[in-house]
Order: structure tokens, then sequence, then C-alpha cells
């Protein structure tokens, strides 16, 4: 008599797959295993349908284990089939098709269905959820027909399906109930940015609307609203969160609550019936997140299988948007209260955002918008539990610089991380798989890697993990195979791509992306303006800006603040202004209710707390030119008094400063530039921690270079002393276009310089010759530059740009 068990699965999806397949492993002869599905396809990859929506992958590539995995497995399947009921006191399951089969054991796994709003007219043709790959036909099949979407909920789900389409060519509103997007992962500055980012992408937001009614006859033709505003479309997608399906287990008599009740090893309230996945509760959570599913799949396996478990404990959860080109991560509790700390950086100028929360010196929450490279680490700090308390603000600045200072370095972190821990939720691989795809199977590259166990394969939230653990297995076998791309998008690096550009003529973003293959179609935040920016270097003649691949305050020519609003800088030459300049800002401050006029760091007026529909005109009536305060281009030339009214002055500072700031003031860099003029060695206007500081000596002129005097200082060295005015400008000319062309865009010179050494640079510029020739080549660049200011207020559709989109909230003062 045979001693196998049988074993039923109800739902074929991502959890109870996992599970069979960790029951497979531990024990392969232990069941006779039946599965019922209720959709028609083998079991697949939910969280890649946003990819398949938005045209990055197909459907047959989601597929985790074709039909033949069950055959070879022995594993009877009915897809398209659903369970109908189970009868627990006879140990049996019927199914619509009216199967019925026998179990000795149950799993439910039957996930969660897309909550449809209960509201009139949900009913109506071309209402949809996404949940499923039918849902993703429907809408690829309604891009081919209609021409406006729109999308209720402005969460994950939302997002990514409105990216999706997007990119189906469909013209995308989405609804949002909340005033910022993202709420249940976001704060409010990130979710302002992430709006700001996506709207100029082109998707549009309707927030703090409630939806009250579908109109049409059988077909959706538009949304009503509770203010009674009303938005047509042809196609609804509701993303306003999951339901447990719970049905079923409720007709058998199990507990239910918002999901089904289960213990810590997945117990239901009836002997002999599991249940696992979104359709689980355990101590009160529903989790709609594969990580800690497939967290309580190997726990189910492990005590299915007869195999020591400590059982599950719940999760800390961490979620990244995959919208291409928006880099959002969210993770643990991200909000402040009462026993909570946090902190945060702002950083306007790149676009950049992270917020940490601590309890007790612990890490238990993190946002982090714009730059989302220390997602993981900070995430494995969560997890960890480990006390930060000191070194909170050396994470927050750079956990991905390998964790310098007192705390553990990544190294130590890789090395102390246990086997059995998921480093990528989204497909469920541990760091004893990765080991095993290095050491064993000989991956010693990310894309391996990749391949080998499909770590990193679904939202890329993973990656620096990975990669700190490939360099931990692979040592030095690693060595120049894991040369990093400037992003994620690509394998080249910085010199190889302008070399390309050059070498093929490539003369725009898209171009260089299709020629060069890129993994992903629209770019990202990293690439697309660093792109924007080689390509404007290299063919300074011919090259139109693109805004799309700018940052917001780039975009906006004005530095977007945290409350939403706008700063406005203009360009005071040299930190010199008149009382007529002085009324018509005061004026303008006036006239505009300018919250606040501020003096800069860098000898100017700064009006803050701008809207962004007052800008335009605020521009035209200041008649200013732009002061680049957001930009990554010349900022300041900082003077002295100088010798006209200082006594110790031996040179005319603010003459030399006024000079050099007018030739340059249209200047755009790979980063920002700030520069300095002193009018003897006092040095007054501390131009030894600046890109470029000039101090006059007796009868002559030091240029220091690569200084910095932000987060961390740098003092800048001698480049050369010369006797002369010209000789000033040619050097100084010369030496910012050779950092102009040779910089990774976003690294100041401070860096630039610590990385290539001041003797590279002393050579590259000793030779007069070159020097005329760099000079020649800034001058054909800054004679093609116009005012930003100025081209927007004379263009009338440029100006639109700045009108708010009918129905978003203005943002608060
Ligand atoms: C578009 C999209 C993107 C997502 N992106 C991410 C992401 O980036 N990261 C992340 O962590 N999560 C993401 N998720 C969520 C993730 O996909 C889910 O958490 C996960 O799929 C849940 O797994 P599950 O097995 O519990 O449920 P499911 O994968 O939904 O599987 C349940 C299966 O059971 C079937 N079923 C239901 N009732 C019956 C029945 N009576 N009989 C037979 N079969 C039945 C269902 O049809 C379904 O096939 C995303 C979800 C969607 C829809
Ligand atoms: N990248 C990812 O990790 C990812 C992607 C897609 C889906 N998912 C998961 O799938 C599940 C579903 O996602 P979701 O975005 O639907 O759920 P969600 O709960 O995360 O977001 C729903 C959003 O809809 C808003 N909302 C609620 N009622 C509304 C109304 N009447 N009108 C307008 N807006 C309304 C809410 O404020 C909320 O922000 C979640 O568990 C999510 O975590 C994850
Ligand atoms: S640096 Fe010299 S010249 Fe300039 S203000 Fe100071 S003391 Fe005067
Ligand atoms: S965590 Fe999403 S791909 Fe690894």
């Amino acid at each position: 008599m045979s001693t196998t068990k049988k074993l039923v699965l109800v739902g074929n999806g991502m959890a109870g797959i996992r599970t069979i397949e960790h029951i497979l492993k531990l024990a392969p002869h232990a069941y006779e295993i039946t599965v019922f599905g209720a959709e028609p396809h083998p079991n697949y990859n939910r969280i890649m349908l946003s990819s398949v929506l938005a045209g990055g992958t197909s459907i047959e590539d989601i597929v985790i284990n074709e039909w033949s995995w069950y055959k070879d497995n022995g594993i009877r399947v009915y897809p398209g089939d659903p369970v109908i009921r189970i009868d627990a006191e006879r140990k049996e399951v019927v199914s619509q098709a009216g199967v019925r089969a026998s179990y000795d054991e149950l799993i439910l796994a039957t996930g969660s269905q897309a909550f449809i709003l209960p509201l009139p007219g949900a009913d109506k043709e071309g209402v949809i959820g996404f949940r499923d790959i039918k849902d993703c036909e429907t809408m690829m099949a309604a891009s081919q027909k209609y021409r406006k979407a729109a999308v209720i909920g402005g969460g994950l789900l939302g997002l990514e399906a409105a990216r999706g389409l997007l990119n189906l060519g469909m013209d995308v509103t989405v609804i949002h109930i909340n005033g910022h997007l993202m709420d249940r992962n976001l704060d409010l500055p990130a979710g302002l940015m992430l709006q700001r980012e996506l709207e100029e992408q082109g998707m549009k937001f309707l927030l703090k609307k409630h939806t009250e009614e579908i109109t049409g006859k059988h077909r959706v033709k538009s949304l009503r609203f509770t203010d009674q505003t009303v938005l047509e479309t042809d196609l609804v997608v509701m993303a306003v969160g999951i339901r447990p399906q719970v049905e079923l287990a409720r007709q058998a008599g199990l507990n239910v609550n918002r999901g089904v009740i289960v213990d810590d090893y997945m117990n239901t309230s009836i002997p002999g019936i599991s249940a696992v996945g979104e359709c689980a509760e355990h101590r009160g959570i529903a989790y709609g997140l594969v990580a800690p599913l497939y967290e309580q799949g190997m726990v189910l396996a492990k005590r299915l299988a007869g195999s020591a478990t400590e059982g599950y404990e719940g999760s800390v959860t961490s979620t990244k948007l995959k919208v291409s080109g928006v880099d959002v991560f969210s993770a643990g509790q991200f909000k402040d209260a009462a026993d909570t700390r946090s902190i945060r950086i702002q950083d306007d100028v790149d676009g950049v955002y992270k917020k940490m929360v601590m309890k007790d010196g612990q890490l238990i929450g993190a946002v982090l918008f714009g730059d989302t490279t220390d997602g993981a680490s900070l995430f494995s700090l969560i997890k960890s539990g480990e006390n930060i308390g000191g070194r909170e603000k050396e994470i927050l600045l750079g956990v991905s610089a390998g964790g310098s200072g007192s705390g553990p370095s990544v190294t130590e972190r890789m090395a102390a991380m246990p086997d059995d821990e998921i480093v990528c939720g989204c497909n469920g691989v541990t760091k004893a798989a990765i080991g095993d795809a290095v050491l064993n199977k000989g991956c010693n590259t990310l894309g391996a890697i990749k391949s080998c166990t499909k770590a990193s394969a679904s939202c890329g939230g993973c990656k620096p993990i990975v990669e700190s653990l490939l360099v931990h297995y692979a040592g030095d076998a690693v060595g120049e195979q894991v040369k990093e791309g400037i992003c994620g998008c690509t394998s080249y690096d910085r010199d190889e791509i302008v070399a390309q550009i050059k070498e093929m003529g490539l003369k725009t973003v898209k171009e260089v992306m299709n020629v060069l293959g890129w993994n992903e179609p629209e770019g990202c935040s990293k690439c697309r303006p660093s792109l924007n920016y080689y390509l404007g270097m290299i063919w300074p003649a011919e090259y139109e800006d693109e805004r799309v691949s700018k940052f917001t305050n780039e975009r906006y020519h004005a530095n977007i603040q945290k409350d939403g609003t706008y700063s406005v800088i203009p360009r005071i030459y040299g930190g010199v202004t008149s009382p007529a300049e002085l009324i018509k800002i005061a004026t303008v401050a006036e006239k505009y209710d300018v919250p606040m006029v501020k003096f800069t760091g860098g000898q100017r007026l700064d009006l803050l707390g701008v809207q962004k529909e007052n800008l335009p005109k605020i521009w035209e009536e200041l008649d200013m030119p732009s002061g680049f305060g957001y930009g990554k281009a010349l900022r300041t030339v900082k003077t002295c008094v100088g010798n006209t009214f200082c006594r110790f002055g031996t040179q005319d500072s603010i003459e030399m400063g006024i000079r050099l700031e007018k030739k340059l003031d249209k200047m755009v860099a790979p980063a920002k530039v700030k520069l300095a003029v002193s009018g003897c060695p006092r040095n007054c206007a501390e131009a030894t921690i600046k890109d470029l500081g000039v101090v006059a000596i007796d009868g002559a002129w030091e240029l220091h270079v690569g200084g910095n005097g932000g987060v961390k200082v740098r003092a800048a060295e001698l480049l050369c002393t010369v006797k002369t005015d010209a000789e000033v400008e040619e050097w100084t000319y010369a030496y910012l276009q050779y950092y102009r062309e040779n910089a990774r865009w976003n690294e100041r010179t401070a860096a630039w310089i610590e990385r290539v050494g001041l003797d590279h640079v002393k050579k590259a510029l000793e030779d007069r010759e070159e020097r005329l020739a760099l000079v020649e080549r800034l001058e054909l660049t800054l004679g093609r530059t116009v005012d930003p200011w100025k081209e927007i207020i004379e263009d009338e559709k440029l100006r639109k740009n700045f009108t708010p989109l009918a129905g978003t909230q203005p943002a608060a003062h």
C-alpha cells in the first residue's frame, strides 16, 4: 500500500506554487499533488504584468513554470477550473467542471481580487481592475480602439497601470482620493516629487477627487465626481486596493476575517487545511507583496515536508515603484509618530529626497526618491534591527559608499547575513542561492546571476545587494566583469558612451538608447539627464536640449522647495546690485506676496515661496537674467570688495568677478560650478573652497581649483599663477571647458580632481594651443545659449507648462 499522501492546492498563483516547489525539494515523494487554477494559464509572475503592459516584456516571458514542469513533477493540474466547494468533513474539493479531488492536506492560495468600487455604473463595459493576464489583454485591446483612459487610485498598481497605458499611446488621467500620490508608501515631499516627475512623463492627475458615478450607455463614457465635475473617458482601471479571496474558505467554515486566519505555521482553524499568500491573514495582517508570501510558503512547505521550522513571525516590507525613469523606494514604518525620530535630506537640484525613521536607536522605516541605490542596504538594516545610534547621518548620506565610519561595512554586513535570508523579494532568492550560483555554477556577473536565479529580474530593487554578494563570493574573480554602466539601463560607462556618441554621430537621447541597446526603453532618471548633457556638450552647435530629460528644477528653471513652491534667484553679477534693481525686486516680491526674500550664500537675493504659475510673470517683471540657482551650471561668482574700497586690496576683484560671470553666465556643466575672486591673500571671498577660486597676490593672480564647501569640505589646489587679467580668463575658460568635456555627469570638480588628479589636469592645460582650442570650444557653446527665463516669457507654448492642471490642487504656501 502506498504511503503517499494526497495534497491539493487551490490557486495556481505565486505563493501556492512556490510552496509546492519547496515541498518537491524537501520531500520529493511525500505527496501526490493536484492543483486547481481559476486562470487558464500556467503559473506566472504577476508582478511582471506591469512590465508586459508597458511593453517591456511579453506574456510568454513571465511564465515561471511551463506546463512541462507540472508533468515532469507528476502534478495533476486543472487550469481554468476553479474550486467551488470544500467538504472539510469528507476532505474533498469540488471544481466548477465537476472534478472531485480528495485530500489529506489542502492548501488554499486563492490570492486576492482587485477591489472594484461599488459605484453606480461600475458594471459597464470598459471598467476593469488590474490583476491578471486577462485585464492586461483588455487594456492592450482598448488602446487599439480608444484614446482616453482613467485610472482610479494613485497607489503602486494605479501608477504602474497608468505608465503602461501611456506607453500604449493613451491619454491617461489618474484620479486619487488623497492629496499626494502613493500615500500608503510615501510622505508628502516624496509624493509631490513623484507627481512632478510623472507629470513630466505625460501623466495627468486629479487629486483629492472622489468618484461618484460612472456614466455611459453600455460602455463607460465619463466619470462624475462628488464636486460635480466630469472627466470623459473610454476606459476605467480601478486600482484602489485589493481584497483577499475568502468566499470558498468562509463557506467551508474556516475562521475568516479580512483573510483566512492562520497561525505561525499557516494552519487554518480546521486541521488539514492550510492557507498561504494574499488570501491568508497572519497576526492581523493580509500581505499584498510577494516577499512575505514567499516566506510563508517556505514555512508551510517545511511543516508539510516534516522539516523543522521556527514558524512565520511576520515581515517588514519594502516596495519599489516599477515605472522606468522614476526611482521610488519605501520600507517599513515611514510615517513619524510620537515615539519615533526622523532625519531627512532634500536635494532640489538633483531631485533627491531621503528620509530615515528611527525608534530606540533602530532604523524602522525609510523613503527614498530620485536615488534608490541605498534602498536595499537600508532595508537590510531595518530587518537586522542593528543599533545605528550616532551613525544616522552618516548612513543617510552614504550607505552606498560602503558604510564608512563606525558601523559594519557592506562587506561585513554581507558576511553576517544569514544564508536563508531572502535577498530578492520579488523572486524569493536567498543569499544561499546566490552563493550557489557564484560558487558552483560559475556565475561571475550580475547578468549571469540574474539568468540563473532570477534575482534582480523584476523590480530591480535588490540589485545593489546582489552585486555586493557577488563581490563577497567571487572576490577577485569578479574583476572587470562587474563593471558598472552609468545606471541599471546600460552596461556602458561614461567614457564609452561619449566615445560612441562621437564615433557614430548619435544626435538624440532616444537614438543613443536604441543604438547602444538600453535595457529600459525609456531610460531612467540617471541616464536621461546625463545623455542630455553629453549630447549638448559634444554637439553644441546643433543639439536641442530635451526638456523631459531634465530634472524638475531645470525644467521649470526654478528651485523646487519642500512645500512644492519655487524659489527665484535672478543673476546679480559679482554680488553687486543697485538701488533701482533692489526697488524692482522689492516691488515684485510685494506684488506677488512672496513670503520670504533672503540673501544667499553666494551674494544674491532669493525670492522664496513662489507658486509655479507666477514664475513667468515674476521673471518678466524682474527683467533680469536667470541666476541658474536650480541647475547644473555656473551659479555664482562671489567677490570681495577688492582694491576699489578695501585698504588691503591689491587687485580689482569685483571687476574680475563680474567679467568672469558675464562671460560664463549661461554655462551648463556636469554639475553646479561656483567661482570666487579675492582681492588679496586674506581671501575674504573664500575662493579656496570653490570649484575655481582666483586670489590676488602682489602683482599676480593665483588660480585654485577643485574646492568644495558643502557636505564634504575640500580645499582647492593651486592650478597656476598668472600675471595678467587676460591670462586669468584664458586659464579659467580652458579649465572649465576641460572639466565640461571630461567629467562624469553629476560629478563636481572636487570629486573629478580627486579622481583624475591635479597633475593630469595641469598636463592637459600646459600647452597654450590646447588651452586656446578649449576656450574656442567653450565660446562656441556659450554663443548658442539663451537665457531660459527670457525664452519662456516670449513663448506662449512654453508658458502654458506653468499653468496648473484643471482639478489639481495648488501647492500649499
Ligand atoms: C500588476 C501587478 C503588479 C505587482 N507588482 C508587485 C511588485 O512589484 N512587487 C510585489 O511584491 N508584489 C507585486 N504585486 C502583488 C503580487 O503579484 C501578489 O502579492 C502575489 O501575486 C500574490 O500571490 P498569491 O499566490 O497569494 O496570489 P495570486 O498570485 O493572485 O494567485 C492566486 C491564484 O488563485 C486563483 N484562484 C482564486 N480562487 C480560486 C479558486 N476558487 N480555485 C482555483 N483558483 C483560484 C487566482 O485566479 C490566481 O491565479 C503586483 C500585483 C499586480 C496585479
Ligand atoms: N511595485 C509594487 O510593489 C507593486 C505594484 C503593483 C501592485 N502592488 C501591490 O498590489 C496591491 C494593489 O495595489 P494598489 O495600488 O491597488 O493598492 P494600494 O492600497 O497600495 O493603493 C490604493 C490607492 O488607491 C487610493 N484610493 C482608495 N480609494 C480611492 C478612491 N475611491 N478614489 C481614488 N483613489 C482611491 C488609496 O489612497 C491608495 O493610495 C497592493 O498590495 C500593492 O502593494 C505592488
Ligand atoms: S580679500 Fe583682501 S581685498 Fe578682498 S576684502 Fe578681503 S582684505 Fe580686502
Ligand atoms: S527585489 Fe524586486 S527584483 Fe529583486
